[in-house]
């Protein structure tokens, strides 16, 4: 089967490798559309996100979806023919995350296209049964692989405590803001503000139902939000860009006693922000770290037509056009590209 081996920085190589068997609780899905998160670009660009390093050749893609073609011996819950969707990160099922349901937490977990492990830019991938999900026939596949960015998205606002009738403040309109942006109004919000600092991105928010876009470089945010709020701030506030000042900006924008859900990375770990405003305020600030239990909500989303990921995929491609799918990918207007591959 053909695989995309990411062999240095910015080098991809189109590589033959054995096709995997399924081991006795996996199945073995033909992969049909894997979509580039940044994090790929990331590893792209630079062979390391902080303390994951690349160190050999490495399959990048963990937002994928395909179609089972074989199935273990164990496997009852999915059958040959089906249309799935590939949760990528793959717990320990033993520790104490694992047995509280945050099996996202877990220590062991095995993550997709994270150092070492390889992800789904591949004919095929064998993968547990567990952690595959059908899709009924109104999802499409490339839908499918975007339950991945999705379900970040819906564990953000799960984290958020997001709820009917909130008005919610999202940084960053990049794939990930755009998708809290849809979980945020399906769980009910009913006001959704959206920053970011490229003029597309915001247009593409707008399109997509933001009630306010805030340009952060031309305009002020703590006043932008306070006069659409009536002086009030955001019932939560999610910071999806990782930009610094972004991050810092968020306590300007939520209201007293509102929460703040740190979901974007920033380069520096270390932030300053004021705990005198969040202890004043009594701000709940939560992290989100990917995800646990949201695919099938995910899947359902999509299949009942609550949420919409087309509109923000920019372009499909090969993967062997898969070197000019990373370029365009690196560009500023460049939300979302999807590679596909052919029945
Ligand atoms: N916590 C998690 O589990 C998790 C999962 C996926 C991604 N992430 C992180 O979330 C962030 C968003 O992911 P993405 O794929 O959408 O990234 P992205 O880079 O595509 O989008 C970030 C957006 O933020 C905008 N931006 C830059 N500076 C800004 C500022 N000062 N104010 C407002 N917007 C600004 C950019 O123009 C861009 O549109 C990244 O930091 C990513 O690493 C975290
Ligand atoms: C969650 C996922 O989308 C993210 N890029 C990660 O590797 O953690």
């Amino acid at each position: 089967m053909q695989t995309a081996v990411l062999t240095d920085v910015e080098e991809f190589e189109v590589r033959e490798r054995a096709r995997p068997e399924p081991a006795a609780e996996e199945v073995l899905v033909a992969i049909r559309d894997v979509g580039i998160c940044g994090s790929d670009v990331h590893y792209y660009e630079h062979g390391r996100i902080g303390d994951y390093v690349v160190e050999g050749p490495l399959v990048l893609g963990h937002e994928s979806a395909g179609e089972v073609v074989a199935t273990g011996e164990d496997v009852d819950s999915v059958s040959v023919g089906a249309r799935v969707t590939l949760e990528p990160g793959i717990p320990c099922r033993q520790c104490a995350h694992c047995k509280r349901g945050e099996y996202h937490l877990c220590e062991e977990v095995e993550f997709m296209a994270t150092p070492p492990h390889d992800g789904a830019f591949a004919e095929y991938v064998a993968w547990p049964a567990d952690f595959v999900y059908e899709l009924p026939e109104s999802v499409s596949t490339r839908e499918g692989a975007l339950c991945e960015p999705l379900s970040v998205g819906i564990h953000a606002c799960r984290r958020g405590d997001v709820d009917v009738g909130d008005t919610v403040f999202v940084t960053g309109a990049g794939p990930i803001g755009l998708l809290v942006m849809e979980a945020a109004r399906a769980m009910g919000a009913t006001d959704v503000l959206v920053t970011d600092v490229v003029e597309s991105k915001l247009d593409r928010a707008e399109a997509r139902g933001a009630d306010l876009t805030i340009d952060v470089t031309q305009t002020d945010l703590a006043t932008a939000v306070d006069e659409y709020t009536d002086g009030v701030g955001a019932d939560v506030v999610v910071e999806a860009s990782g930009a610094k000042p972004s991050i810092k900006s968020t306590l300007d924008g939520v209201r007293r006693g509102g929460t703040v859900v740190l979901v974007g990375l920033a380069d520096e770990a270390e932030v300053p922000i004021d705990v005198l405003d969040v202890i004043d305020n009594e701000l709940d600030v939560h992290g989100s770290f990917r995800y646990a239990n949201t695919y099938d909500a995910a899947v359902d989303l999509l299949a009942d037509g609550t949420v919409d990921v087309e509109g923000i995929v920019d372009f499909e491609s090969s993967l062997d056009d898969i070197d000019a799918a990373f370029r365009r990918s690196m560009e500023p207007d460049t939300v979302k590209g999807v590679i596909t591959m052919e029945d």
